[in-house]
């Protein structure tokens, strides 16, 4: 203390100026005390310091001004330090003038001379801020929900606050520090860890949002971020490192399910086999996947530079799309739910697609798919003009004509439509085609379909109707004869022959014409009558015209008149079977019957097939009729064989139309039918005509087949009627051949008659085939067949055709 001894006595020295200025000038509140601890001086810090003025204090004990009783003992014991010659360093409280308590640092100096206490000084340091902000700091650090640490580079902890603590797992900091002793070990998962660490300290001396996953004190393992800096020495060599960590835990976990469900949608969008793009909310595709680029040719970079949904869609499909922001190029779709637009592809293909548009939850964003339906568009146009056309000559079918003459038919009974329907049937067809083939037929036809195209006006509809026929719909006429002309047209440019193949074939066809008029309410009945005036122009040669008129009506209607009672008939089971004895023609043996149907009508009386029979078949009541018919035969046959044992070789010889043949499962039903009346089968002979054979092509053999497997015999009725080539006969598998009776009756009058049968005749002999002469009237036409070797006949000369009573009454005499 050789720095304070001072004189005795301490007054020289407060004279002293530079003391004084020193004293004066100090930023520190500093008073000087005599030994009884009374002020001497105080400095102008002093006074400001603690609220006192300087007169007012001067004299005064400075404990009794500045303590509370409560700091009594702290006064005495700092006095007897100071009397001991001993300086006293500490912090502790002293009030100012007002009251207010403030924290100082205390420096209590004595002031000796020769060993002995003359003065005493002390010095106050206001650290009221700095212990402030040391307990705010503090607290951050305590209570501070991130972690603070503080480690050596050596991986040691220095500090470690509560949050960390608790963040590793710890009951305390000092847990913490205590137990780990090596951070790159026992606390960083990843091995080499801590190492990238160490080197961005290193290198850059911090780390921040430093991501690393850290095992607890449990074992368990957690993610954390660390922010942290390097503090040096004064050599610059890192004293410690210090700095925050944050449990990343969740928010890693989050991510992870946000990645895996990124994943999962990346993978939905690009696997979903539709393309999709992500639409903002002005419409501009900012994603869009593989198989959009596939779809429209546009490419990613297209995406970067700026694509709107709008620069996608076909030109004549942007009216679908609304302008729906008022700056930019906004646009947005103005349908939702599933629809159809055409887009147009970066190389100027328009394709059609299915648009589907969902909104992106929580955004304006949408996600927006397009199901190329392009090839589905064509296959289905596709399949409607299947639908309506025919594939053949590529006209309307029946169906779309029927359409359109409906539609006419509705539009004349508002009075603006004239029309007029004409029906058309190619004369000889059935025969062209037959000899020359199914080839040349088409062509044909389709040679025809030009023709007669040729002959209209483009708003008339001409369709083919089925087979040979055709019809055409004229509509908008301006005077009746119109349809006429355009009969006439069509016949005389089908007058020039068409060469196929090396062949000149002439064609010609039939026209029916009918005229609309408000009479008819569908388009069937217009059909049937234009059918009806065909048939009346065929009867009248080939290549005519026919205009339907009244007679003609009157004839339709009669004509469905006996189609209603017919199936009023057939229901009533009103026919009765007639039966003509087929002759043996050498030795006038009867060999059996042919059965022939009689309707009984119930005001006509009995009505011969030929009235009927057309039309049955042309409605189809023919196979209940025929089944009938077979059934009944077979039944009568059976009954007359139980009756006379002595005709067990006889046949019956049972009608069958070309209709019923068709039918599917004949031969099973053939087949039933002998089982139930048990007629034996060689005892059963269908007769069947040339013509429906010849209709029946290829699948005619099959079906006689099938049951001639059954042993029933098979003829061919109405022979040389047919316009069948006689070398066609050998394919068929046939029995009997049934030589017409035009060219018998006709034997004796035409020699031309005589030399036909005759041919036919060695033919059939010559094929293994029996033959029956249908129609012998005189005993002549029995010695001319007879000298032709012709085995069988029948006809009114043996017998007309009778009811079964009378036949019963035939084979007790015979
Ligand atoms: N001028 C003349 N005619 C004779 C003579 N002998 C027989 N006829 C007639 O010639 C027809 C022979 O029958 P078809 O050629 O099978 O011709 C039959 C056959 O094609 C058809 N038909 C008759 N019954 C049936 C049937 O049940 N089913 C089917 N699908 N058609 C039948 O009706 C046609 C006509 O039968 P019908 O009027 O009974 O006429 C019978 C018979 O009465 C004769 O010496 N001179």
């Amino acid at each position: 203390m050789e720095y304070l001894s001072y004189p005795k006595d301490i007054s020289p020295l407060l004279s002293q100026k530079a003391f004084l200025a020193l004293f004066h000038a100090s930023p520190c509140p500093i008073v000087l005390l005599n030994e009884p601890g009374c002020i001497l001086k105080a400095n102008e810090a002093f006074c400001a310091q603690f609220g006192f003025t300087s007169t007012a204090i001067i004299g005064k004990n400075l404990n009794s001004l500045f303590l509370t009783d409560s700091q009594r003992e702290e006064g005495e014991h700092v006095d007897t330090t100071i009397a001991r010659g001993m300086p006293v360093y500490k912090e502790t409280i002293r009030h100012m003038a007002d009251g207010t308590p403030l924290q100082v640092h205390l420096s209590a100096i004595p002031i000796m001379h020769a060993g002995r206490l003359i003065a005493r000084m002390a010095v106050y340091w206001d650290i009221t801020p700095l212990r402030t902000a040391e307990r705010k700091y503090r607290d951050i650090f305590t209570h501070s929900v991130e972690g603070i640490f503080q480690t050596t580079p050596q991986g040691r902890y220095l500090e470690a606050n509560p949050a960390l603590a608790r963040i590793y797992g710890y009951d305390s900091p000092e847990e913490l520090i205590n137990d780990l002793q090596d951070i790159s070990k026992q606390l960083y998962v990843d091995p080499g860890r801590r190492d990238v660490f160490l080197e961005h300290m290193r290198t850059r001396g911090r780390v921040s949002h430093f991501e690393s996953r850290i095992r607890r004190k449990d074992g368990t393992i957690i993610w954390i971020a660390e922010h942290a800096r390097s503090v040096y020495d004064s050599e610059g060599k890192p004293r410690y490192f210090e700095g925050a960590v944050v449990d990343i835990t969740q928010r890693k976990h989050a991510e992870a399910l946000l990645q895996a469900s990124e994943e999962e949608y990346r993978t939905i969008f690009e696997t979903t086999g539709t393309a999709s793009v992500i639409l903002e909310k002005d419409e501009r595709i900012s994603r869009a996947n593989s198989e959009f680029f596939r779809l429209t040719g546009y490419g990613p970079d297209h995406i970067s530079q700026g694509l709107y949904f709008e620069d996608i869609v076909a030109p004549s499909d942007r009216k679908h799309i609304l302008h729906a922001g008022t700056t930019g190029p906004e646009y947005c779709l103005t349908q939702t739910g599933p629809h159809e637009l055409c887009i147009r592809t970066i190389g100027g293909d328009i394709r059609d697609v299915v648009v589907t548009e969902a909104t992106l939850s929580g955004s304006h964003r949408k996600v927006v798919s397009l199901l190329d339906i392009t090839e589905r568009k064509k296959a289905e146009l596709m399949l409607r003009h299947q639908a309506f056309h025919d594939p053949l000559t590529n006209l309307p079918n029946r169906f779309l004509l029927m359409d359109r003459l409906e539609h006419a038919i509705r539009r004349a009974k508002r009075g603006n439509n004239h029309f007029a329907v004409l029906f058309m049937d190619m004369d000889r067809f059935k025969l062209i085609n037959d000899s020359l083939g199914h080839i040349i037929g088409d062509r044909l036809l389709t040679h025809m379909a030009a023709k007669v195209r040729s002959c209209l006006r483009e708003e008339d509809t001409l369709a083919r109707f089925g087979g040979d026929e055709f019809v055409i719909l004229a509509e908008d006429l301006r005077d009746p004869p119109q349809p006429v002309r355009i009969a006439q047209r069509i016949l005389q440019g089908l007058q020039t022959p068409v060469e196929v193949n090396g062949n000149t074939i002439h064609i010609s066809t039939s026209i029916g014409i009918v005229l609309g008029s408000s009479r008819y309410m569908r388009a069937e009945q217009i059909i049937r009558d234009a059918d009806t005036a065909m048939y009346r122009a065929k009867a009248m040669g080939k290549g005519c015209y026919a205009i339907f008129d009244e007679d003609m009506h009157t004839m339709a209607v009669q004509r469905l008149d006996i189609e209603n009672e017919l199936r009023k008939g057939i229901k009533h089971r009103d026919f009765v079977l007639y039966y003509q004895p087929i002759i043996n023609l050498t030795d006038q043996s009867i060999i059996g019957f042919e059965s022939l149907v009689r309707w009984n009508h119930p005001r006509k009386g009995l009505v011969g097939p030929d009235e009927f029979i057309p039309i049955a078949e042309e409605t189809g009541l023919i196979v209940p009729l025929g089944e009938w018919v077979l059934f009944e035969s077979c039944r009568q046959m059976n009954d007359w064989l139980q009756r006379f044992p002595s005709h067990q070789e006889m046949l019956i010889h049972v009608n069958v139309s070309g209709i019923q043949l068709k039918q599917a499962g004949f031969p099973d039903r053939v087949r039933t039918c002998l089982q139930t009346t048990g007629l034996p089968s060689r005892c059963l002979k269908l007769e069947i005509t040339e013509s429906m054979l010849m209709s029946l092509e290829d699948r005619a053999v099959t079906i006689l087949d099938a049951i001639r497997k059954q042993h029933v015999q098979i003829g061919i009725d109405d022979f040389g009627t047919g316009y069948s080539s006689l070398s066609y006969l050998h394919r068929f598998p046939v029995d009997t051949l049934k030589i017409d009776r035009s060219f018998v009756l006709g034997l004796d009058k035409n020699n031309d008659n005589a030399k036909i049968v005759k041919a036919i005749i060695s033919l059939a002999h010559a094929l293994g085939l029996n033959v029956v002469a249908e129609g012998i009237e005189t005993a002549r036409h029995l010695t001319m067949l007879g000298s032709m070797r012709c085995e069988y006949g029948q006809g009114y000369h043996f017998s007309h055709p009778l009811p079964a009573h009378q036949v019963a009454g035939m084979l007790g005499r015979a």
